[in-house]
C-alpha cells in the first residue's frame, strides 16, 4: 500500500467548466471519462480539449486517470495515442474481459512509449470489470501486467450484461464485488468500488461506500463531488481506530521484549493477525495524514 485510492471522481472529458473545478474537491483520484459520459458526436472533440487542458491545470498530486473507449471501439487507439502524448501516464480500461484485452493495451503503450521518448512501462493501467466474463477471469486480468496498479467493479454494465436491475440491496452484486477484492488482494494490486448514480440518495451512497470498505475494496468511484468527502471519511481510519491501534503495537513490543507470545489488550487477545492489522491501520493513517 503506497498510494491511496479512495476515491476516484469521474469527469466527462466534454464539460471543460468541470474539469477545471475537479481538484476543488481533493479526490485521491480524477478519472476523465471518454468513453459513456461522452456522446458519440463528441468523441474527438472532447479528446481535443482534454489533450489540450490537462496540462494546463494545477491538480496538485492528484493522481489523474483517463477512460479511454475501448480498443474494439473506433476510438480506443487514438485514445490512448492522444492522451499519453499529452502527458496521462494513467490509463482506465473499461469493458476489461481477459488478459488478452490488457496485452492489447501493453502492445499499444509500448509502441507508443517507444515513439515518443517516454520511459518503458511508466504508463499503468487500471481494468474495469464489468461483464460477468471479466469478473470470472478477474485474477488473470489483475495478474497479466506489471502495469496493472488497480481493477475496479462497474456495476451499470455488470446489471445490464446480467439482465436485471440494479437494486439498493444489491443481492445482484455481492458475489462479483466480493471476487472482485480477492482478485485484487490476491493480485496485490487495488480494488475500486463501482460509481452509484443516484446523487440524491446520500443515505444509499453510504451505505453502499461502509459495504465497500467492509468487503475489502480500497476505494470507490465517485460522480459527484457531495460523495468525494463521504468516502474519504469512511475510508479514513479514525482518531480512535488509530490510538487503539497504536497501544497494540506497543503492548504487542512490550510482551515481545519480555518473551510473551499472545497477549490481551483491553480485554481482547492480540496475537500476530491481530498486530499485522494495526499496524496496517498506523500505515494508512500515515499516508491520510491523521497521526
Ligand atoms: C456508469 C458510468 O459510466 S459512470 C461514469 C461516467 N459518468 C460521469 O462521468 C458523470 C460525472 N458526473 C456528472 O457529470 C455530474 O455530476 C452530473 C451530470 C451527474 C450532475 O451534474 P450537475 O447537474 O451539475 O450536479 P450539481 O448541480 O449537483 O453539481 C454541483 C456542482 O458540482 C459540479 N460537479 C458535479 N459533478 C461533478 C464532477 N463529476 N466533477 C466535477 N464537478 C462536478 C457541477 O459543475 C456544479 O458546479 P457549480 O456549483 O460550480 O455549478
Ligand atoms: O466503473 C464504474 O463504476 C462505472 C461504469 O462504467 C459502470 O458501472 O458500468
Ligand atoms: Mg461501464
Amino acid at each position: 500500500m503506497n498510494k491511496l485510492r479512495r476515491t476516484m471522481l469521474f469527469c466527462p472529458a466534454s464539460e471543460p467548466k468541470m474539469f477545471i473545478n475537479t481538484p476543488v474537491y481533493k479526490p485521491d483520484c480524477i478519472i476523465f471519462d471518454l468513453e459513456d459520459a461522452v456522446a458519440l458526436s463528441e468523441k474527438d472533440s472532447a479528446r481535443d480539449l482534454l489533450c489540450e487542458a490537462i496540462n494546463s491545470i494545477d491538480y496538485s498530486g492528484i493522481e489523474i486517470f483517463v477512460r479511454v473507449n475501448p480498443l474494439y471501439t473506433p476510438f480506443g487507439e487514438t485514445d490512448v495515442r492522444e492522451v499519453v502524448k499529452a502527458g496521462v501516464r494513467n490509463i482506465r480500461l473499461p469493458m476489461c474481459e481477459s488478459k488478452e484485452d490488457v496485452k492489447k493495451l501493453e502492445e499499444l503503450l509500448e509502441q507508443i512509449e517507444k515513439e515518443n521518448n517516454i520511459e518503458l512501462g511508466s504508463v499503468k493501467i487500471q481494468c474495469a470489470i464489468e461483464t460477468p466474463k471479466g469478473v470470472m477471469n478477474s485474477y488473470e486480468i489483475a495478474t497479466s501486467s506489471l502495469r496493472v496498479v488497480a481493477i475496479s467493479f462497474g456495476a451499470e454494465d455488470f446489471t445490464r450484461e446480467l439482465g436485471v436491475d440494479r437494486t439498493k440491496e444489491a443481492t445482484e452484486l455481492s458475489f462479483a464485488r466480493s471476487q472482485v477484492v480477492l482478485s485484487a488482494k490476491a493480485a496485490s494490486v487495488d480494488a475500486i468500488d463501482t460509481v452509484w448514480a443516484d446523487i440524491k440518495d446520500m443515505e444509499g451512497f453510504i451505505k453502499e461506500a461502509q459495504n465497500a470498505k467492509t468487503i475489502g475494496f480500497s476505494g470507490k468511484s465517485c460522480i459527484h463531488p457531495a460523495q468525494v468527502k463521504e468516502v474519504h471519511r469512511i475510508f479514513t481510519p479514525s482518531k480512535e481506530e488509530v490510538e487503539k491501534s497504536i497501544q497494540i503495537i506497543d503492548a504487542a513490543k512490550e510482551a515481545e521484549e519480555k518473551g510473551l507470545g499472545v497477549i490481551q489488550v483491553n480485554g481482547k487477545m492480540v496475537d500476530v493477525p491481530v498486530i499485522k492489522k494495526a499496524e496496517r491501520i498506523v500505515s494508512l493513517a500515515g499516508l491520510e495524514k491523521v497521526l
